[in-house]
């Protein structure tokens, strides 16, 4: 495993709101495969991070490279392209849409055919629109979802639209998968079955994932590396299980009654 590429590298990048440095000095070197979660209080800079990995934001200071190449400034679309997906903490579907049209829109950005060619109906148009129907199916089989296909978006279960939400940053095919609060608002089992699918989703597409998550109980299921911000500094970092006993996450975060080993 030692010689895995190194998908994106975060080198000191800090951003400031006015006078307020929501995030200072952090360091990242995401590796294919890797599975690395964020956690820290409200506030600590956790989504401002993700905004600044997918181009919404730009670095006051430091640099991010993404195979290498660096995207500080890039905007979303490009970062978008280059292979940096995201969610949100807030579901964002197209909820009057069917469930494979959400999908097949995300991965629109890959598709060839032109407006024209659209317009007219041409054999390209129609050879696209096959392949990108069959590649939404084979997503959103992965991810349990083929029997909600024809259905409306904004008509199904809570934690499928968290699901659809993932298939159709999937679509994009990115290296790597920034994951805003996925289990957010889900019961135990739906976020238990989440976390098979989390997993399963990076073995099978050999992509990297960074997820922020308050539920530490998929954080310590999944997460192989743990970052810790407070403050918009990272206070802790390295395996799961020995970053959440670290005297400073659990006063700064866990809080004194968290039992780390039951999570
Ligand atoms: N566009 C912005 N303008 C001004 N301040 C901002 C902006 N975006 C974030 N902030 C501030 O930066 C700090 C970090 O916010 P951020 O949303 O990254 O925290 P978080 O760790 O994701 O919190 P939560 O767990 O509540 O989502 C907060 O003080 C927030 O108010």
């Amino acid at each position: 495993m030692e010689n895995r590429k190194s998908i994106l590298k975060c080198d000191n990048i800090s951003i400031s709101f006015g006078g307020l440095k929501a995030v200072n000095g952090f360091n990242l070197d995401v590796k294919e495969g890797d599975l690395i979660g964020l956690i820290g209080p409200n506030g600590a800079g956790k989504t401002t991070v993700f905004n600044m990995l997918s181009g919404v934001y730009s670095p006051t200071e430091g640099s991010i490279f993404l195979d290498g190449e660096s995207v500080g400034g890039l905007g979303v679309y490009k970062v978008s392209q280059k292979g940096v997906s995201r969610t949100f903490q807030n579901i964002r579907l197209f909820d009057y849409l069917s469930v494979i049209d959400n999908v097949k829109l995300a991965m629109n950005q890959d598709m060839r055919y032109n407006v024209i060619s659209g317009m007219l109906r041409l054999k390209s148009y129609w050879q696209e629109e096959r392949e990108a129907t069959k590649r939404a199916l084979e997503i959103l089989k992965i991810l349990d979802l083929q029997s909600y296909a024809n259905d409306s978006a904004g008509n199904l279960p809570y934690g499928a639209q968290r699901k659809l939400e993932i298939a159709r940053a999937i679509a994009t095919n990115p290296k790597l998968l920034l994951l805003d609060e996925p289990a957010a608002g889900m019961n135990a089992i739906e976020t238990e079955a989440l976390m098979d699918t989390i997993r399963m989703i990076r073995d099978k597409y050999k992509l990297a994932i960074v997820l922020i998550e308050h539920d530490m109980k998929l954080v310590l299921g999944i997460c192989e590396r743990l970052l810790v911000l407070n403050h918009g500094i990272v206070i802790a970092e390295g395996n799961p299980r020995e970053v959440v006993k670290k005297e400073e996450v659990v006063s700064a975060y866990l809080g004194s009654g968290y039992g780390g080993d039951n999570a």
